[in-house]
């Protein structure tokens, strides 16, 4: 889908972006992380053009994005940042329906969108007529990701889009868009520097320090073949065992054919929440239900110990 081929972008003379080669295939969840000014924001922004690339080819759908008119190239791409950039005078379904509005939607067209996308990002429908000044802080990232989505794009960019809000408030928005993900299959491309939302969302994370990368793989990869000890330390030694947790769930790693009678738990439950819940519940069999509430099996205290060994 997007494809960079020795790639380097300087600032001043001083490379910001240093010779890369990355393939973000399409619909996966690719994820750029690194120390802080290690070039993933100059990466992110080279795709819709808003940083222009000094050397190397950027390919999109098969083509140097340089052929592409920078306004069509990004009308493609939803772009979602961290400061979000709603226009304050523009009610939130104005803001929402941008693009939409430039490529000449009809109006019944752009509010049916409009109410899709208010249920997706659990808003409310009644807030399509406030301004951003009257929305929470998570009510803005939330009608900034809208935004990003409202034309369909092919490929979803975003710059640490949910940056200054409280944990809980942004595992929420992580969970959506896991679920927009998967419903759409849509390419996204997001910036992070919190390792555990690199673990939570991504398909491939691409690690990234002075300009370059140091690794690029599934993120189960990167924990348990770090490619040096910059990788074995950016990813924490420390911490390694309960993320690896993270990235297991509960259905997966359950037993088959084995049940028991208790409060069960969700098939996509993380095997790192179900540590919690065997701590919490001081219990150490958990039975497993799927999204139906069809019993699947029984997780063992000794799965997540087997599952830390496996990989
Ligand atoms: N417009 C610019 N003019 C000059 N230097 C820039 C510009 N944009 C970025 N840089 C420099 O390029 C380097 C990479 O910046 P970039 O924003 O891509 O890093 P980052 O990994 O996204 O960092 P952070 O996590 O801190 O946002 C930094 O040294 C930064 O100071």
């Amino acid at each position: 889908m997007i494809q960079f081929n020795q790639v380097s972008k300087y600032f001043a003379g001083k490379a910001a972006v240093d010779n890369i080669n990355l393939h973000i295939a399409a619909g996966e969840f690719t994820v750029l992380i690194g120390t802080s000014g290690s070039g993933k924001s100059t990466t992110l922004k080279m795709i819709n053009r808003l940083i222009e690339h000094d050397e190397g080819t950027i390919q999109f759908a098969g083509e140097e994005i340089r052929s592409f008119n920078p306004q069509a190239l990004r009308r493609r791409m939803g772009y979602a940042i961290q400061s979000i950039g709603l226009f304050p005078h523009w009610t939130v379904e104005k803001n929402i329906t941008t693009v939409p509005g430039l490529l000449k939607w009809p109006q019944a067209q752009k509010q049916a969108r409009v109410s899709e996308l208010l249920a997706l990002l659990n808003l409310e429908d009644n807030l399509r007529q406030r301004y951003p000044h009257q929305l929470s802080g998570g009510q803005q990232q939330r009608v900034g990701v809208a935004r990003a989505l409202a034309a369909d794009p092919e490929v979803l960019l975003m710059d640490e889009p949910f940056g200054a809000l409280d944990p809980v408030t942004r595992g929420a928005l992580q969970q959506e868009m896991l679920r927009i993900h998967r419903l759409s299959g849509r390419t996204i491309v997001l910036v992070t520097h919190d390792i555990d939302e690199a673990l939570a969302l991504a398909d491939n994370i691409v690690l990234m320090d002075n300009g370059r990368i140091v690794q690029q793989g599934r993120p189960v990869e990167l924990l348990t073949r770090p490619a040096n000890d910059f990788v074995r330390d950016f990813f924490g030694r420390s911490e390694l065992g309960v993320r690896l947790l993270s990235l297991g769930n509960a259905g997966g790693a359950a037993r088959r054919g084995e049940w028991l009678e208790a409060a069960p738990v969700a098939a996509e439950m993380s095997l790192r929440e179900a540590l919690s819940l065997f701590i919490a519940r001081q219990t150490d069999k958990l039975p497993v239900i799927d999204a139906q509430g069809v019993p699947l099996g029984v997780l063992h205290f000794s799965d997540l110990l087997r599952q830390r060994e496996g990989a």
